[in-house]
């Protein structure tokens, strides 16, 4: 009996496990990406006269290369070397084919009740499968590499619960900058956001990944939505794997948020904090220089459908610069497939390899000191895309695609 963290815990350890609790269990998969690997492998390696110097199965440890692909600097290309030669040592194969948050999911990897570790903050995105999926330091991660298991303190829970038909124009991630904008940036620290309600059932597995997604935005530990036919018939032909079908059980929960979409509007997280959310019609005059559609919170097909059909047969303003990275290649082969892509390079867009491309400022668009990008990401901290006096707005893929045509923040409702 328990909230749906709570239940996943106890399937696990066959007994009932509650909030506040210590545990230590087994993980289904384990992951870390060519930024966190090398701290990773350090750890992996301290404790490998303990355990063999082997991973604990290496059909469920995953090495993802997406923050820097292909290599921008010498720097990062060492590592990456670094990393293949890990990765051959342990019989891995290294997916290098989008972000790490995408790839799991597509690959089947990512199934309802199982735990997922991850040396990313994202990793809590699992949780949009009915997975507990959680980011871990890169010390953990080694640990969890070695030995297949990991500690964890039950989190408590707070329910967020989605209602309403959303208006025209606005979008799963404008509820997801509402949701933070009421909670807070600290709001969540060391909780699981359970989402539940008519509109989470009736967003699609994309859509509930974006506030899955942006669960840490809020200091969550997790973002869960309990599994259901769309997360079944996601998984269909990605796995064999029989999993359960876990949900809450008379939940307690710490605290239950309200949000009624129908009252929305389309709405932007303004810098320096996700927090600061305004409707976009409020800050219509601050011209952008950059938009970038992308990101494991934004990159998926629904999200460059949304785009492409704001853009088709249009041009972008002359100054502004449009990045698009859709999140994976099996986003990009359908985006190509369907004239996405085509859309985007003759609207004036650069479009780019999967991967997080300028979301952590590291190449494919970096911004000059001063310049304002308004993206489709989950973070606008200062100096995130590159000088520390460059400016990040958060909105929608519809936001985005608008702007892309105006040079200045546009609620999509005008253009639409
Ligand atoms: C580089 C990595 C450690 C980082 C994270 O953990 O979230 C990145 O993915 C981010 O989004 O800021
Ligand atoms: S797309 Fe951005 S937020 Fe997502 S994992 Fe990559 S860097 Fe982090």
């Amino acid at each position: 009996m328990g909230t749906l963290v709570e239940e996943i815990f106890s399937y696990k350890l066959g007994r009932p496990v509650e909030q506040g609790e210590t545990v230590v269990t087994e993980v289904d998969h384990v992951m870390s990406h060519d930024t966190t690997t090398p701290l990773a492998m350090q750890a992996f390696r301290k404790l490998s006269k303990l355990t063999g110097g082997k991973v604990f199965d290496k059909e469920r440890a995953h090495l993802v290369f997406d923050h820097i692909i292909p290599a921008s600097t010498i720097a990062a290309a060492t590592l990456q070397r670094d990393i293949r030669g890990f990765a051959k040592e342990q019989d891995i194969n290294i997916l290098q084919e989008g972000i790490c948050h995408q790839v799991l999911p597509e690959k089947g990897f990512v199934t309802p009740g199982s735990i997922i570790v991850g040396a990313d903050s994202h990793s809590c995105s699992y949780g949009a499968f009915g997975a507990f999926g959680t980011g871990m330091g890169s010390t953990d991660i080694g640990v969890a590499y070695a030995t297949g298991r990991s500690w964890f303190r039950v989190p408590a829970t707070i329910n967020v619960n989605m209602t309403g038909e959303l208006p025209f124009g606005v979008f799963a991630k404008d509820v997801t900058l509402e949701m933070v904008r009421i909670i807070g940036v600290d709001g969540a620290n060391y909780r699981a956001l359970e989402y539940s309600g008519d509109l989470v059932e009736s967003f699609s597995m994309s859509e509930r990944f974006t506030f899955c997604n942006m669960a840490i935005e809020m200091g969550g530990k997790a973002g869960i939505v309990a599994a259901d036919e769309k997360t079944v018939e996601y998984l269909r032909g990605r796995t064999d794997k029989e999993y359960p079908m876990i949900s809450a059980r008379n939940p307690k929960y710490e605290r239950v948020v309200e949000i009624d979409a129908s009252k929305l509007k389309p709405l932007v997280a303004c810098p320096p904090d996700v927090n600061n959310v305004v409707p976009a019609e409020q800050v219509e005059h601050v011209k952008i220089d950059q938009v970038f559609l992308g990101t494991c919170t934004n990159g998926r097909l629904d999200d460059l459908e949304i785009a492409a059909n704001i853009l088709r047969g249009k041009h972008i303003h002359p100054e502004i610069r449009m990045v698009i990275i859709p999140a994976s290649r099996e986003i990009y082969l359908e985006a190509m497939r369907r004239g996405y892509l085509e859309i985007f390079a003759q609207a004036g867009a650069s479009v780019g390899t999967p991967g997080c491309g300028p979301c952590i400022g590291r190449h494919f668009g970096v911004l000059a000191p001063g310049e304002r990008a308004l993206t489709t990401m989950n973070r606008n901290f200062t100096g995130r895309m590159g000088d520390p006096t460059a400016e990040i707005y958060l909105g929608s893929p519809a936001t985005v695609a608008a702007t892309a045509l105006t040079g200045h923040i546009t609620d999509p409702r005008n253009i639409l």
